[in-house]
């Protein structure tokens, strides 16, 4: 049996038709537009995120579609909807992950001092990163939205939830438990809603979907939807999907996804690992209503500033043309650029802080300045390598996916940075091959995860190489530029 896996994320939605080998046989993806109504916001017309998901679904099932018996679906993480239950129609703009507008608000919540509550049950800390307080702005800024959710006559969902229900018919409103848990609104120690965060952050139970393991049965597509009705057996946010992907199955086992943003995701088994160094704790996935948890640390910029690069500085025409600008110079000459351009995340968590670019000379060129934004992906990588490290945990090696991994350059840098090998798998895609995998558990295709984990393979490692007083003495420079950020609010 094939199976499709859909991956909608922050700048596009794909499809890919997987085999039984984990190979992709068809694969089809569409970007749609970013909106930013005001300084720090980003919003997604719903539309968009459904009109592109089935346009490329339709696309692969046209292509590939004979063998496909299920869907494993995967998603941009916490990024919130809110549609009324009767029509399907959503009330308001999706608000994106990387939205800072609930940043006051946030702050308001923490001088409460309900942060430490916050973070004992959720696993998270208070921030606009999460669900819980943009749901709660639609509420309070949609004329009697309030009202309506408590009565029952709105639906909050993550993307996976919105689509789970456009793609039912409107049948089914549920989610899986690695989204539920990045809402604010879930307590990871009862797998279940938590009144006194519904409470906390104003958020209604009665417009939460239900949650279910991550391997479930979601449903069966409406036969009007893609021209065929299949089932929805795997569901699972994209940075948990990639650790499935990457088969990162035993406790200690990590991987990092260099996508828009970068989330390191480490396996910690079937005990919550509280971190003291503000890194999050979350569901890695539930399997037979048994969670596994893992330690996350989340960057919002790596690949969004090589787009920067791209379009707002037209420093290079493709991403791809900066690995050799970044091979061109045997040093990086003092530049650093923080790209804090929604904040800093973990471990700084300052969404109030803004990106800045340092050390500038009057040699300063394109290549320095291109070098510097893939060196902030590795610095930015050490720093969750760090806060891990305080809290006990030393990962051994790192397993690499995501836009960014096919930089040669930036993955030995990586690895020189946290004197750790770096490897990267043959299948990139680990996100959707994640996916897959959930559903072809589900539908008994692989038997358990050791069958899965035999479909993973590698690609290439890279091995630290650096001196260390050359990695000391960039970190140095490092930890100056950042610390003046962080400190900047
Ligand atoms: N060769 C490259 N070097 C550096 N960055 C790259 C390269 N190729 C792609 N990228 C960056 O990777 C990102 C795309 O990765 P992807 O995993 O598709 O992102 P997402 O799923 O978040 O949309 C873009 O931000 C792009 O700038
Ligand atoms: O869509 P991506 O790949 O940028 O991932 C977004 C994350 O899930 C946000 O937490």
């Amino acid at each position: 049996m094939h199976i499709l896996a859909i991956d909608q994320g922050t700048t596009s939605s794909r499809a890919i038709v997987f085999d039984e080998t984990g190979r992709a046989v068809a694969v089809a993806q569409r970007e749609f537009p970013q909106h930013y109504p005001a300084a720090g916001w980003v919003e997604h017309d719903p539309e968009d995120i459904w009109t592109s998901t089935v346009a490329c679904v339709r696309e692969v099932l046209e292509r590939a579609g004979d063998r496909v018996g299920a869907i494993g679906l995967t998603n941009q993480r916490e990024t919130t909807v809110v549609w009324d239950r009767r029509t399907g129609k959503p009330l308001h703009n999706a608000i994106v992950w990387q939205d800072r507008r609930t940043a006051e608000l946030c702050r308001g919540l923490r001088e409460t001092g309900v942060e430490a509550e916050v973070t004992a049950r959720s696993g998270l800390i208070v921030d606009p990163y999460f669900s819980a307080t943009k749901a709660a702005w639609i509420l309070d800024h949609v004329d009697g939205a309030r009202l309506r959710a408590q009565q029952g006559d709105l639906c909050f969902g993550t993307v996976d939830s919105f689509l789970i229900w456009r793609m039912t018919g409107g049948r089914v409103h549920a989610t899986d438990a690695t989204n539920a848990c990045r809402t604010a609104l879930f307590n990871i120690r009862t797998q279940d809603w938590d009144d006194g965060l519904c409470e906390v952050f104003r958020v209604p139970r009665a417009m939460l979907p239900e949650v279910k393991d991550s391997a479930a049965d979601f449903g069966t597509t409406d036969p009007e939807v893609f021209g065929t009705a299949l089932p929805i057996l795997g569901v699972a946010g994209d940075q948990q999907a990639a650790a499935m992907g990457q088969a990162c199955f035993e406790p200690g086992t990590i991987k990092s996804t260099y996508g828009t943003g970068c989330f390191v995701i480490l396996n910690t088994g079937d005990t919550p690992l509280f971190s003291q160094n503000r890194l999050l704790t979350t569901v890695c996935w539930r399997l037979k209503g048994v969670p596994t948890y893992a330690v996350e640390g989340s960057i919002f910029v790596s690949g969004a500033a090589v787009q920067w690069l791209r379009d707002k500085l037209g420093l290079v025409r493709s991403a791809a043309e900066t690995e050799a600008l970044a091979a061109s110079l045997p040093d990086n000459r003092g530049v650093y650029l923080v790209p804090a351009f929604t904040g800093l995340g973990a471990p700084h968590w300052v969404p109030e802080a803004r990106g800045a670019l340092s050390g500038l000379t009057r040699d300063t060129g394109r290549a320095e300045i291109v070098r510097a934004t893939l060196e902030a992906v590795a610095y930015q990588t050490r720093d969750l390598f760090e806060a891990m490290a305080q809290d006990g945990m030393r990962p051994q090696t790192l397993r690499v996916d995501g836009g960014m991994a096919v930089n040669g350059w930036l993955m030995q840098f990586l690895a020189d940075t946290l004197d750790v090998p770096v490897d990267r798998p043959a299948v990139t895609e680990t996100t959707a091959l994640g996916a897959a995998f959930l559903a072809g558990l589900q539908a008994g295709v692989f038997a358990d995860l050791a069958d899965v984990a035999r479909r993973w393979r590698l690609d290439a490692r890279f091995t630290p190489a650096m001196a260390a007083d050359t990695r000391r003495r960039n970190l140095e420079g490092w930890d100056k530029a950042v610390g003046r950020v962080a400190s900047s609010r």
